[in-house]
């Protein structure tokens, strides 16, 4: 059978011991060979749901499936399988990172000190230096060198762009790119960075309160997305089938279609950017 997802998560729950919060239901695919952008605002849901998926955080509901199998965390080969890259990562200090390949070696089978050597210059990281005398960029572009390193074919990356300058986040989008180039992997990552996530990802998760409120490709999202700003009148007449969400302003509303040539020619949808989206969905009411 051919598989076309490297990850399925369906109606995924989890809900922290002693709170009501957590995630409620998350969906979303990552296709073969597609880097998924996951955006929310803080507490939205993200580190959460990756918990789930990488196995640190138990699920109460739902269901995970890796490269078409659900997920058995018992199963070493799932954990070597899967890259990770979080913003509090902690790596041993007091090594170098000559000698931190020695370590991964005995971690993972698959370990590949070649190019892992090849990440450590492309990002011109220094051999002999203690890891706790990198600056935070630079620890986060080793975690990115150790996690595309193991031969993984899924990556999890929360905020792995943070804190780098713009050049060095060019670089790890570049080496993130090139990972899925072969069409047998997949990357699900999480930016505040809206800018990161519109240069390279193929498709958008958008989560708040512990739920998806919308997944689509990136070209559908700038090509046939629209925001358009309606009086109440003019809000009436839109079909309601493409109105994704809406925002009440001082006149009347914003509202984001999902197809702005459906929309009455009295009304011109504006260009939008991602940002522009991710503004509307957060702080707007469903459609
Ligand atoms: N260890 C925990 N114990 C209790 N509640 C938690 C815990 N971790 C997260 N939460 C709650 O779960 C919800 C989702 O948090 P999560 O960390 O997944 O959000 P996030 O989207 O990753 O946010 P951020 O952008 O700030 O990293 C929040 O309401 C948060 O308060």
């Amino acid at each position: 059978m051919m598989m076309t997802s490297i990850l399925e998560v369906e109606h995924v729950q989890k809900t922290y011991k002693g709170s009501t919060l957590g995630i409620k239901d998350v969906s979303f695919t990552i296709p073969n060979g597609s880097i998924v952008g996951f955006i929310g605002e803080n507490g939205a849901g993200k580190s959460t749901t990756m918990g789930t998926i990488i196995g640190t955080l138990r699920k109460d509901g739902g269901t995970i499936r890796i490269f078409g199998e659900e997920m058995d965390l018992n199963q070493v080969a799932f954990k070597e399988e899967i890259g990770v890259v979080f913003d509090t990562m902690q790596l041993p200090g007091d090594l170098t990172v000559d000698k931190l390949g020695n370590v991964f070696q005995q971690l993972y089978k698959r370990w590949d000190q070649q190019a892992f050597s090849d990440y450590i210059d492309f990002f011109s990281l220094p051999q002999h230096k203690k890891i706790k005398g990198f600056s935070r960029g630079m620890s986060m572009k080793l975690s990115v060198s150790v996690a595309l390193s193991h031969h993984a074919r899924l990556l999890i990356l929360d905020e792995a762009t943070a804190g780098l300058d713009p050049g060095g986040r060019d670089d790890v989008l570049a080496a993130l790119r090139e990972f899925v180039q072969d069409q047998k992997r997949g990357i699900l990552l999480s930016s505040h960075i809206t800018s990161d996530i519109e240069k390279i990802a193929d498709s958008l998760v958008f989560i708040k309160g512990g739920e998806v409120l919308l997944e689509v490709e990136k070209f559908a999202l700038l090509d046939h997305y629209g925001i358009v700003q309606c009086a109440p009148d003019q809000y009436e007449q839109l079909e309601k089938s493409i109105v994704v969400a809406y925002r009440k302003t001082g006149e009347g509303f914003d509202v984001l279609v999902s197809n702005k040539r459906s929309i009455p020619s009295s009304m011109k949808p504006k260009h939008v950017s991602i940002d522009d989206i991710t503004l509307l969905l957060m702080r707007g009411e469903k459609g």
